[in-house]
């Protein structure tokens, strides 16, 4: 018989921690949400957000999934867990699993969900850029959207019917067509907060998270469209 050789090929976060230290820390996301052990709401004062709708936007394809930059224009993040600093819209974006029913980061009481939307805010009341704010502990605020099969969404559909025209890593189509973010998000804002990070490489540990309770609902034809386009990073 002949020798076969076997590479085992080491990708993924088992790994980043040799190349980006900080995904060592003490506040890594993503993780699972224990509701049972999440403490109630407090007196937390409420959670305001403000997004412009009529400018013109890009969806890119970065590799992972797509990514809808704001190019700089006006929005506002504020309160909750967020003290008295102002956050701003710098890009959101959505992570599918390769399979239907397994591509959020965050699970809850070990419940994976079919995707999860990431609304990325910077603190602009202390900071000058998005990539100074990236490298804050207090510097960034993520909106997560957990996504479930269920009914169309008429606003992700407007990203989401451009897909096919970013098939590679890179690729980017503008459209100027009015959409509102904070459409993306469920109906009832209750949500989980707690103090995390980047859940890519270089994990910095910058990132206030806010996940919102209730998930959103996308058809299953709006999740094949993610699934046929990125399977991990990879277009199929
Ligand atoms: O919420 C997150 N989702 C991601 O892909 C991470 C990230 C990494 C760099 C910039 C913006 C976001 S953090
Ligand atoms: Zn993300």
């Amino acid at each position: 018989p002949y020798l076969v050789p076997v590479v085992i090929l080491i990708v993924g976060p088992a790994t980043w921690v040799e190349k980006f230290p900080e995904a060592r820390g003490t506040r890594q996301s993503p993780v699972d949400i224990v509701t049972s052990r999440a403490s109630s709401g407090g007196s937390a004062p409420p959670l305001v957000w403000r997004y412009s709708v009529n400018h013109p936007r890009s969806v890119v394809n970065p590799g992972y999934c797509w990514r809808v930059d704001e190019n700089g224009y006006d929005s506002e993040l504020r309160g909750g867990p967020l003290g008295s600093d102002v956050y701003k819209l710098q890009q959101w974006h959505c992570h599918w699993g390769s399979v239907n029913g397994e591509g959020s980061e965050h699970t809850v009481d070990g419940r994976a969900f079919s995707g999860e939307l990431h609304l990325v805010h910077w603190n602009t009341s202390k900071y000058n850029s998005f990539t100074e704010a990236a490298g804050q502990p207090d510097g960034l605020a993520v909106l997560g959207v957990l996504l479930m099969v269920g009914s169309k969404h008429d606003e992700l559909d407007k990203v989401v019917r451009l897909l096919p025209y970013i098939q590679h890593k890179g690729d980017k189509v503008t459209f100027s067509e009015p959409l509102n973010p904070a459409n993306l998000l469920p109906k009832r804002i209750a949500y989980w907060t707690y103090p995390g990070s980047l859940t890519t490489p270089p994990c910095t540990e910058s990132v206030t998270w806010i996940l919102f309770k209730e998930p959103v609902q996308v058809s299953a034809e709006q999740v094949r469209l993610n699934l046929c386009y990125y399977v991990n990073g990879k277009n199929v």
